[in-house]
């Protein structure tokens, strides 16, 4: 090898080196000096590697490979190209003799012949799509690169796929201009038209003319039966509030009133008496008490009633609050409602309990004011006591109608199931417990006759949706807004894996049974109070009580139950996450 050559080919070790320096000799390429320089490099290959030179013939020739493979492949995808596009002319031939075909047979026919020359333009446009979306593949292949071979081999298989599945020719039948001719028969006979050959047939077109009656049959099936709708209830039959609520005009059902909506107070006729109910032992909740009395006989000229204890601690201050008024027998207590336009607490969401329980009927408006630690059900703040006074006085105010749970225990001896101890009505919950039996309980819980499963675990809870947010929601149920009329059916440490709480609607009646093979009795307890055994063969009935507890809203029932659960549970309350860091919205 002489040094010339060994000089040129040092860099880059091939051919291109020594035509170079032949280009350079010479001032042309001629064929000898390629001759040479081919075998230069033959020679080069088959010699043993010099030093420092193998790994350029090894890229080299990695290098050659490449561009063999890619060549290949471009005259293999050409050819698949063409074979597919062969394939489609085949088709069309054939397509367009069975149509010459079935033209000499329906002609005279001006319907046919136009959906004939429609059928024409669309196989032609079928074609024409077909070598529009081919003419680009085949270009990508050619040229090689990867990305566009992706996209071309991409509309390649979604075309070959939809024309399998026949899609193609349906999906242009719904888009040519004889669509709403066709869309009928296109929906009924795909099976035959499109999916089966991927262009519409003829079968299909002679059939709608032949189906001369199928417009009068369509029809038939398009009228609507008409319906009623009653409402039926334990026995129950009509009710004309759900009337009012859901309307039923020829067939048609619509929700003419929401059964929950936002409820407004307003007074026909100015409040005259005032009951005051107060958390005992607190100092806070005295003092107040007693300006507040001081304030509505002095100011607003109202008769105020408080419970025997609280007149005596009133007493005890100054004799000037001889005017306050009481009830000297418990059974006094039955009356009040009729006596009283208005109930005030002072306290927490006990005293709210507390004042419903008083009521075993219909129950006075309640202004709770908040001076407990909590407080969901007592949205007014004491230190503007004169300001919302005033302002409930004078009406109209948003309140919310809290539902309370009827519930009655039927013995095991009782005759019958009307034959039951005085009922308790709730406002936040029953609950059916172990109480001091270290056993599971074990209850059998039906919903209107119907079974909806056996408890065994601690207990369960049934609960109003006021009550949702206190001993339910510790047992894992669902806080719900108050305005929700339902029953919570909640366990207490259920012992199974499964036992979700559920929530009822609120016309069924909840029946929950000690079975005789129960290992111990049960306790019910009415909003925390008034323990009551329930032995084996007792039951326990509870249904939505027709008497709700009104309580007055600082804004609306919405408003206040989300801040009750913001303030009271500080529900869902994390750190904002900081704006600087990865994000997305680069992409
Ligand atoms: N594990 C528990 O969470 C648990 C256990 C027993 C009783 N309780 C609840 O206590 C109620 C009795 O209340 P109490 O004041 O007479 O007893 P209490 O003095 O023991 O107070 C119980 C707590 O429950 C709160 N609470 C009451 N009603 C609520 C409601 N509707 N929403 C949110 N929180 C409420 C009260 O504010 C109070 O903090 C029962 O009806 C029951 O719901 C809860
Ligand atoms: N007028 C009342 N007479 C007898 N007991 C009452 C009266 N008002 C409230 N209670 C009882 O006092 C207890 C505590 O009342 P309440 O929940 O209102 O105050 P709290 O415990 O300070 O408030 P919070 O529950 O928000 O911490 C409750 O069990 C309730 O039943």
């Amino acid at each position: 090898m002489s040094p010339s050559k060994l000089d040129s080919t040092d860099s880059f070790g091939h051919e291109e080196a020594s035509v170079s320096c032949s280009k350079k000799e010479n001032g042309c390429v001629d064929s000898l000096s390629i001759f040479h320089s081919e075998k230069a490099v033959e020679e080069l290959l088959q010699q043993t590697p010099v030093a420092g030179m193998d790994e350029h013939l090894i890229e080299f020739s990695e290098a050659l490979r490449t561009v063999a493979k890619a060549l290949r492949r471009a005259a293999e995808g050409k050819a698949s190209a063409q074979a597919e596009a062969a394939e489609w002319k085949r088709r069309y031939e054939l397509e367009r003799t069975r149509n010459i075909q079935m033209e000499r047979k329906v002609s005279g026919n001006n319907n046919c012949e136009m959906l004939h020359h429609w059928w024409i333009r669309s196989s032609l446009d079928n074609a024409m799509d077909m070598l529009r979306i081919m003419l680009p593949c085949l270009f990508f292949w050619e040229v090689g690169k990867e990305q566009n071979k992706r996209i071309a081999e991409a509309r390649m298989a979604e075309q070959f796929s939809t024309e399998k599945n026949g899609d193609i020719d349906c999906e242009r039948v719904k888009n040519s201009d004889n669509q709403s001719m066709l869309q009928n028969e296109s929906n009924e006979h795909s099976e035959t038209g499109c999916m089966k050959h991927g262009i519409w047939s003829h079968e299909v077109l002679r059939e709608r003319e032949s189906d001369s009656n199928s417009n009068a049959d369509r029809n038939k099936i398009m009228r609507k039966a008409s319906f009623k709708l009653s409402w039926w209830c334990n026995g129950e039959n009509g009710d004309q509030h759900k009337h009012d609520i859901v309307s039923f005009e020829r067939g048609n059902i619509t929700t003419a009133e929401r059964s929950s909506k936002q409820i407004s107070l307003k007074w026909e006729s100015d409040p005259q008496t005032v009951l005051i109910l107060t958390k005992p032992n607190s100092v806070s909740v005295r003092i107040l008490c007693l300006q507040m009395v001081r304030w509505l006989r002095e100011r607003k000229k109202l008769n105020v009633y408080v419970e025997p204890r609280v007149k005596v601690e009133l007493l005890a201050e100054s004799s000037n609050f001889s005017y306050v008024q009481t009830w000297k027998d418990d059974s006094e207590i039955s009356h009040l409602h009729m006596k009283v336009d208005l109930v005030i607490t002072l306290g927490g969401d006990g005293t709210v309990l507390w004042a419903a329980s008083m009521f075993k009927g219909p129950v006075p408006p309640i202004v709770p004011f908040s001076l407990g630690s909590l407080g969901f059900m007592t949205p007014f703040h004491s230190e503007h006591f004169k300001d919302c006074l005033d302002s409930v006085l004078r009406g109209p105010i948003s309140i919310t109608l809290r539902h309370r749970l009827l519930c009655r225990v039927v013995r095991d001896a009782a005759k019958n199931e009307y034959e039951t101890e005085e009922p308790f009505l709730v406002l936040n919950e029953v609950t059916i417990d172990r109480g001091i039996s270290s056993y599971l309980t074990n209850l059998e819980c039906y919903c209107d006759n119907s079974f909806v499963t056996c408890v065994q675990g601690d207990g369960l809870i049934l609960s109003t949706t006021s009550g949702s947010t206190a001993y339910s929601l510790a047992a894992g149920g669902s806080m719900v807004h108050p305005q929700v009329p339902g029953i919570l059916f909640t366990p207490i440490c259920p012992h199974s894996l499964s036992f979700r709480p559920l929530i009822l609607p609120e016309h069924v009646t909840v029946r929950i049974m000690v079975p005789f093979n129960s290992r111990s009795p049960a306790w019910a307890s009415f909003d925390g109070k008034d323990r009551k055994l329930l032995a084996a063969g007792d039951a326990l009935l509870c249904s939505m009580a027709p008497w709700p507890v009104p309580t007055a809203c600082q804004v609306d029932s919405t408003n206040d139950f989300l801040r009750s659960i913001h303030d009271g549970l500080h529900w869902n309350l994390r750190k904002t996450q900081s704006f600087d860091g990865p994000r997305d919205w680069d992409l």
